[in-house]
């Protein structure tokens, strides 16, 4: 079915596809849904458009599709690295051979660009290609003990593991949770974000297309309900989740209940450090790419970007009249950079941030409005223009002046905005700029622009965040830990120690001679 809903996607354009495919998947096909009356609509976020109708998974779905995925878990896990290896290899040949369609439904569900989208979908297949790869490499130790007696250890996996994702990277972070779950030998049921139920279930058939056995992989739907079923259930074993904090929180209590592993890719306010000794330049393009990917909504992006007070106007000259040439509007055209943000209630959200930011005494130096593309087919889709602020207030009553405090206290300083508002702030030392950056309860992500070396690994060094960039931001290929510090979570997805929050260690001790025994 999801090969029909892909074969009509060449000849898609903005405004056409309207999907009527059920999005449950387990058991290796796709579910009807249950509970019909509890339908919710999801959108098309560039034309405001009804594309699906969401039907949250109940109980009895929840523990359906977790009983297929533990009847798949018991195959797939007796299988060597090797031969789980191959199956995964073929998935990413499949969803390469299809990654055009695949980014279009992307765009049509999600609003990002197509150039964007595309790099999703790459990042996808090579997040499994990379886990295929080092499926085959998992082992244990073995240790020589007195007497011949020895132990090994066995690298095991955990059995079923559920994931649940956000509306940002629909189609990636299931290839994220997945791949490396896969790869240990354990299934996953996924749930995706309410907003962006469509593309999971693609993955969940190319994994069966590629060879694994039915119920390896299930999607349910839903939000907090469904996602709450699958926290609370007592077969599952691991909750992989990405989302806000809040959200987190309670996955976090829930899963603490039956004892279950937690991986927690949570939300952020990032530093990134701009030093009067930075190839301008890349500062400025560094700064655009820390900002404005997804139309801002990216948990690691480097939106409070501390600027030099030496550099500050060219910084500031070049950043904007860059920002202001964006081209926002119909994501599936090629010369789009900016689409549409997820829905209409959130785009109200990030404009609310900037009419507060403009209370607060920051200054917008452009965008920050809503965008009504000349095109009348996006005239109901969720565009906004992209915003700098640059937060320095001289003389305003309620702050202190002069101080470094009442600029960093703003709402948009503190606050996730998840759009596309940058915020600059001025700093005269690497001492005071980064006990600035850490004054946040947020740790996922940071950056330093500077030609000094010394300097760059000194900062890195201090910064608290999961992720430093050096000259460089929002560069995540899959062989790199991601992950964040503090209130951003804990646990990591890509790169080798991803596998340890897959598996666990199993010790076996073996005697070669008598018991001596005490009794
Ligand atoms: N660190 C990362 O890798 C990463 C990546 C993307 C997004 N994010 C963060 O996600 C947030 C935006 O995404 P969002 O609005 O989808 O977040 P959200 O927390 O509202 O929802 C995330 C997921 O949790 C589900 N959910 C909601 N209530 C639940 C409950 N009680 N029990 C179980 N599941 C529940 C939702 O249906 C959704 O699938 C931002 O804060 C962003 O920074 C983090
Ligand atoms: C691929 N990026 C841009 C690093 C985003 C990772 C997922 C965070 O929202």
């Amino acid at each position: 079915m999801a090969q029909s809903l892909l074969d009509s996607m060449p000849g898609a354009s903005t405004g056409t596809v309207v999907v009527t495919d059920h999005l449950n998947f387990w058991g290796g096909k796709r579910v009807k849904p249950r509970q019909e009356s509890k339908a919710e609509a999801v959108f098309e976020p560039a034309t405001g458009r009804v594309l699906c109708q969401m039907f949250p998974c109940g109980a009895e779905e929840v523990d359906e599709a977790i009983r297929s995925a533990h009847a798949a878990y018991l195959k797939w896990s007796t299988l060597a690295g090797m031969e789980r290896a191959r199956v995964m290899l073929e998935a990413a040949r499949i969803i390469r051979e299809r990654r055009e369609k695949i980014a279009k439904l992307e765009v049509i569900n999600n609003g990002k660009s197509i150039t964007e989208a595309l790099v999703d979908i790459d990042v996808a297949w090579q997040c499994i290609e990379y886990y295929a790869g080092l499926a085959g490499t998992l082992s244990g130790q073995h240790i020589q003990l007195p007497g011949g007696a020895f132990a090994y250890t066995r690298r095991e996996p955990l059995g079923v593991c559920v994931g649940i994702g956000a509306w940002n990277y629909p189609f990636q972070i299931a290839a994220w949770k997945s791949a490396p779950a896969l790869a240990c030998g354990n299934a996953m049921v996924f749930k995706p974000s309410p907003m962006t139920p469509v593309t999971a279930v693609i993955l969940a058939e190319i994994y069966k297309e590629a060879g694994m056995p039915d119920g390896l992989f299930c999607v349910v739907q839903g939000g907090a309900e469904t996602g709450t079923l699958l926290c609370h259930h007592p077969t599952v074993a691991k909750v992989s989740f990405t989302g806000s904090v809040p959200t987190g929180k309670k996955v976090m209590e829930m899963s603490s209940k039956g004892v279950k592993q937690v991986t927690l890719e949570l939300g952020g306010k990032s530093p990134l450090i701009i030093f009067k000794d930075c190839e301008l330049e890349n500062a400025v393009k560094g700064a655009l790419m820390a900002n404005f990917l997804t139309q801002g909504q990216v948990c690691c992006n480097g939106t409070r970007v501390f600027v030099q007070r030496e550099i500050m106007p060219q910084f500031l000259e070049e950043v904007v009249k860059r920002t202001k040439v964006i081209p926002v509007g119909d994501p599936l055209l090629d010369g789009t950079r900016m689409g549409a943000l997820i829905s209409k209630p959130h785009l109200e959200k990030v404009l609310g941030f900037v009419t507060q930011a403009k209370k607060e005494g920051a200054k917008v130096l452009c965008g920050g409005d809503a965008f009504v593309p000349s095109d009348p087919k996006l005239k109901e889709g969720y565009f906004m223009s992209p915003c700098v602020l640059v937060c320095i207030v001289f003389y305003i009553q309620s702050f202190s002046p002069g101080t470094e405090n009442c600029r960093d206290n703003m709402t948009c300083v503190k606050e996730e905005i998840f759009g596309p508002v940058m915020s600059v702030l001025p700093f005269d030392t690497e001492e005071e700029v980064i006990r600035r950056a850490n004054n946040t309860t947020f740790g996922l992500a940071s950056g330093v622009f500077t030609r000094d070396i010394s300097r760059a690994h000194r900062v890195a060094a201090n910064l608290e965040a999961g992720t430093c960039f050096i000259n460089n931001y929002n560069i995540s290929p899959v062989e790199v830990p991601f992950g964040g510090y503090k209130m951003s979570g804990f646990g990591r997805e890509n790169g080798q120690v991803t596998i340890e929050y897959y598996s666990q260690l199993k010790t076996v001790v073996v005697e070669m001679g008598d018991v001596e025994s005490l009794f």
